[in-house]
């Protein structure tokens, strides 16, 4: 099923608050409209940087879903892609730490980023099915692409040191792997049984959630 009417669609509609809720976070807006404080943006840069790192054996779990349970050799592509991009991420992060002042190798994980990097670990078992990997996959994704891309649009003030963050993950390219991933989470989740579906919608919840608090976390509020 192409994106607009499958699951994942109903799913937005259904969440909607939440989805908006992480994907138009008080702190994104405080970028969008210039008004942040670089000291959120600096420990949200580092609480990041150890977020990143757990995503990476996450996403090689994913893949490796994809190459057992798939029947699309095109997932596995897809995903090796964005695999790809993290390895950038995790350059950028080292590059752009020092400009800040932020000192990576002694960022201690916060315990909203601990949960978080715990939720990623519960879902590389190899009992949860690729439908539910795949979904939250997505869904991680892609509330940084909307978020970050709302900081791009010509009305926005986002400040000059940050637009290189903003174009990480709000360009183009990466809106497009975003939707390649919608479309295969929709592909399996509309032939996968109600079990496995509905474990894929609490996955999804729980990213939002996570999310929600992650930028939270970034503000000082937690
Ligand atoms: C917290 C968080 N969520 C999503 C992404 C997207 O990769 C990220 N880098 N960090």
């Amino acid at each position: 099923m192409e994106v607009g009417g499958g699951v994942i669609e109903t799913w937005l509609r259904k969440h909607r608050l939440l989805y908006t809720g992480a994907t138009e976070h008080p702190l994104i807006l405080s970028i969008r409209d210039g008004t942040i404080d670089f000291s959120s943006f600096k420990r949200w840069l580092g609480q990041d940087y150890i977020f990143v790192r757990a995503f990476v054996p996450f996403s090689a779990s994913v893949l490796l879903k994809a190459c057992k349970e798939s029947d699309n050799s095109s997932d596995m592509e897809v995903i090796l892609g964005g695999m790809a991009s993290l390895n950038d991420e995790i350059a950028w992060f080292k590059k752009e730490a020092p400009k800040w002042g932020v000192e990576l190798s002694t960022i201690v994980p916060q315990k909203v980023n601990q949960d978080y990097c715990r939720f990623l670990e519960s879902l590389m078992s190899p009992e949860v099915e690729y439908t539910v990997a795949i979904t939250a996959f997505w869904v991680i994704e892609a509330v940084y692409q909307e978020g970050f891309a709302l900081c791009l649009k010509d009305d926005s003030k986002t400040p000059p040191e940050l637009k290189e963050a903003c174009q990480r993950w709000g360009n183009d390219g990466f809106g497009q792997y975003c939707r390649s991933l919608q479309n295969i989470a929709n592909r399996h989740l509309g032939k996968a049984p109600p079990d496995v579906v509905a474990r894929a919608e609490v996955a999804l919840l729980q990213v939002l959630e996570l999310e929600v608090e992650f930028w939270n976390m970034s503000q000082g509020k937690t």
